[in-house]
């Protein structure tokens, strides 16, 4: 510590002193006046005017000192931790109140570092302590000085650190980067309050283009919640050049913003990529990282959104080209019939076109699926032991939709023809619950999110999702459970919303575009396809002349066996296929059978929710009505099950478990909702 100083300040003097002096100056005047003048009656007004003088200055000294006081104490505190060389006339005062200086202006030196916090937090001690009041003080690093506000208002003693701290401007020779950095601040404080701190700022190497952004901010809990962090990120995004992400350090109250790196548009398809066994490529990341639909009882089926022209059908002939190339046999169903005419030919890809075939398919897919469902159960075979089928189905409600009308003409012709929809209707429901652990993966094509897959059993197995259109509010919540997500969906031919292993994420599909996209199909897209065809065929099984994995498809499998069936017979079911009969034992339902009183016996499966059902409670067999439905697997043996939340009449709430293949009384929805059969 240095030693006090033994010089005094003129300023540190008494004022009586000053008083005193400039007095008995005045006094000896006045007397030599009196004496050279030989008139003594000067003597008495002589020395009155000097006391009254030496009063007058003795006021006017001290009302000075009180005003610069403050100042001269702020600086002999200040200069050494500031290093201001010379101190004097280091700090300006530019408003009083009540003599404290309320406004200031602090020169610092070249030495003193203004991003140590440490010190900045001392200086800030050291103002609120001087100046007795809240100091809030704006660094001006290019200047080398603190702007300070002091709020000296009686008892107020707390510090709002509003501090502006950036790199300093003088040492960045990056033109354009210390506005950038003010800008970072500014908008982070917006949105975060003054007291959030932008500690660093990071750069694209000679460019004031930033590409990281660290903040600490002071202690919430707002920071918990996914919508408040949500705007912080829609603030930045919007503020600060270019697409950011944002990563939480809730422990310690820290943000790291990153700069995303431009996202990949129209790749095309890696020829050279290496596939893995069941994991089926279709899209890279922003990161151009390959992202793939692993194939398994985790995400057993797959749901793909998109109106006509967001690039569905590229999505889908994605799947088909990675399924070939494991040697997936492949059930592909276009209602819009000209989608996939160049995967006609190959072999292990059946294509079905007309509405009753694909019924036709859709019931053989699930006989397929039966015989297997019954090998496990009769410990004659085992999870694993049956290859794999992808069943697809692109523009699922164009098919519902034709099947329904077709239903209607058929069942006006046949009197003995009951049944609300087209049995293949129940089949398919039963197909996306039980499929799984037959090895049968369905995939769906829909234009927008439908109820009918992202409810009750179907959601919890369509769990592999992937939207190529911009949300609503509404959408995004049925697809992801979130309303924002894909509502910012750029629109860019091929850029979706995908399930990852990370949660729902932006990625770009691969463009996979064949002959019959005519001018579209460049030379590129010519060699990337000759290039999978002969990978596909490489791989293919023996499949033709009904041998083959999709020998259960009988005809259909043919490649030119039904194509007069809506002609020929236009409302009859195609020929049954070449099929061992089904086992006496199958007694399962193909669908509802309805009974006389308005109920009908329906496949658990089948439920939906707000269903009427009856279910045998500890007080006897009771009406409910479905809330929700969950479907799961017993780990131990493997046993599928459904879970039905139910709320019963009395408006008890509770939850039942039954056997997937369980069959309830149900009433029928038609009269449960008083409306008659259409
Ligand atoms: N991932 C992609 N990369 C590059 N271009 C794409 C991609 N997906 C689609 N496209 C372009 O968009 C066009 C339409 O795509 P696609 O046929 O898949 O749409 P869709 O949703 O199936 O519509 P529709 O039902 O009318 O056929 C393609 O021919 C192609 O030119």
């Amino acid at each position: 510590m240095a030693p006090p100083s033994t010089t005094t300040d003129p300023a540190d003097r008494s004022p009586l002193i000053t008083a005193a002096t400039s007095g008995a100056g005045l006094a000896l005047i006045a007397y030599a006046a009196t004496h050279l003048l030989h008139r003594p009656g000067l003597l008495p007004a002589g020395l009155g005017a000097a006391a009254a003088l030496a009063v007058l200055v003795a006021l006017a000294e001290t009302w000075h000192r009180r005003r610069t006081r403050p100042v001269r104490d702020l600086t002999t505190a200040l200069a050494p931790l500031l290093r201001t060389e010379p101190a004097k006339a280091m700090i300006k005062a530019r408003k009083h109140r009540n003599g404290t200086p309320t406004r200031l202006t602090i020169r610092y030196g070249a030495t003193f570092d203004e991003r140590d916090e440490k010190a900045r937090a001392k200086v800030r001690e050291i103002i609120a302590t001087r100046l007795g009041g809240p100091a809030e003080a704006t660094w001006k690093p290019t200047r080398r000085q603190i702007l300070v506000t002091v709020d000296a208002s009686p008892g107020s003693g707390d510090i709002i650190d509003s501090d502006q701290p950036a790199a300093p401007e003088t040492t960045d020779p990056i033109p354009g980067r210390d506005t950038m950095r003010t800008r970072t601040t500014d908008v982070v404080q917006a949105i975060l309050g003054a007291s959030a701190h932008v500690d660093r700022v990071d750069f694209a190497a000679y460019t004031d283009t930033p590409t990281g952004i660290d903040v600490t901010y002071a202690t919430t809990t707002r920071d918990l919640a996914a919508g408040f962090r949500d705007r912080v990120l829609l603030q930045i995004n919007s503020k600060i050049p270019g697409n950011w992400r944002s990563t939480w350090d809730f422990e310690n109250n820290r943000i790291r913003f990153e700069l995303r790196p431009p996202f990949p548009t129209n790749v095309r398809y890696p020829i050279t990529h290496q596939f893995v066994k069941y994991e089926l490529p279709y899209a890279v990341t922003e990161h151009q990282r390959i992202e793939s639909w692993a194939l398994g009882s985790k995400n057993p089926h797959c749901l793909v959104v998109g109106p006509t022209g967001s690039g569905k059908t590229v999505f889908i002939r994605n799947l088909v080209v990675a399924a070939r190339v494991l040697g997936i046999p492949v059930v592909l169903c276009d209602p819009k019939m000209t989608e996939y005419l160049d995967f006609e030919e190959l072999d292990g890809v059946t294509v079905i076109t007309e509405t009753l075939d694909i019924a036709e398919a859709i019931t053989l897919t699930h006989r397929e699926m039966m015989s297997r469902y019954r090998a496990i159960k009769r410990r004659q075979a085992r999870k694993g032991d049956f290859g794999k089928i992808m069943f697809i189905l692109d523009e699922f409600f164009i098919f519902k939709e034709a099947s329904g009308v077709i239903w209607q003409e058929m069942k006006a012709r046949d009197k003995d023809l009951k049944g609300r929809e087209h049995p293949c209707l129940s089949l398919w429901k039963r197909l996306a619950v039980l499929a799984r652990t037959a090895e049968i993966h369905l995939t769906v094509g829909i234009q927008r999110p439908d109820a009918e897959f992202l409810t009750g059993l179907a959601r919890d197995s369509f769990r592999m999702r992937i939207s190529l259109d911009q949300a609503t509010p509404e959408a995004a919540r049925m697809m992801w459970g979130n309303s924002r997500i894909g509502t910012t969906l750029p629109n860019i031919q091929g850029r979706a919303v995908a399930s990852t292993a990370d949660g729902p994420a932006y990625v770009q599909v691969l463009r996979l575009l064949t002959p019959s996209d005519e001018d579209a199909f460049d030379a590129e897209d010519a060699t990337v396809w000759k290039h999978l065809v002969d990978r596909m065929t490489h791989n293919a099984e023996a499949h033709a002349n009904g041998d083959g994995p999709l020998a259960f498809l009988g005809p259909l499998n043919n490649p030119t066996p039904v194509e007069a069936t809506e002609t020929e017979g236009a409302f009859a079911l195609p020929p049954a296929p070449a099929q061992p009969a089904p086992e006496p034992e199958d007694t399962t339902p193909a669908g509802a059978l309805e009974a006389e009183d308005g109920t009908e016996e329906a496949g658990v499966y089948e439920l939906e929710v707000g269903d009427h059902i009856e279910l045998d409670l500890d007080t006897g067999t009771e009406p409910v009505e479905v809330a929700d439905l969950h479907f799961g697997e017993d780990e131990d043996n493997e046993e599928e099950w459904v879970e039905i939340e139910y709320t019963a009449q009395d408006g008890t709430t509770g939850v039942q478990r039954l056997g997937v293949d369980d069959i309830v009384t149900r009433k029928t929805p038609a009269t449960t909702s008083g409306g008659s059969e259409t």
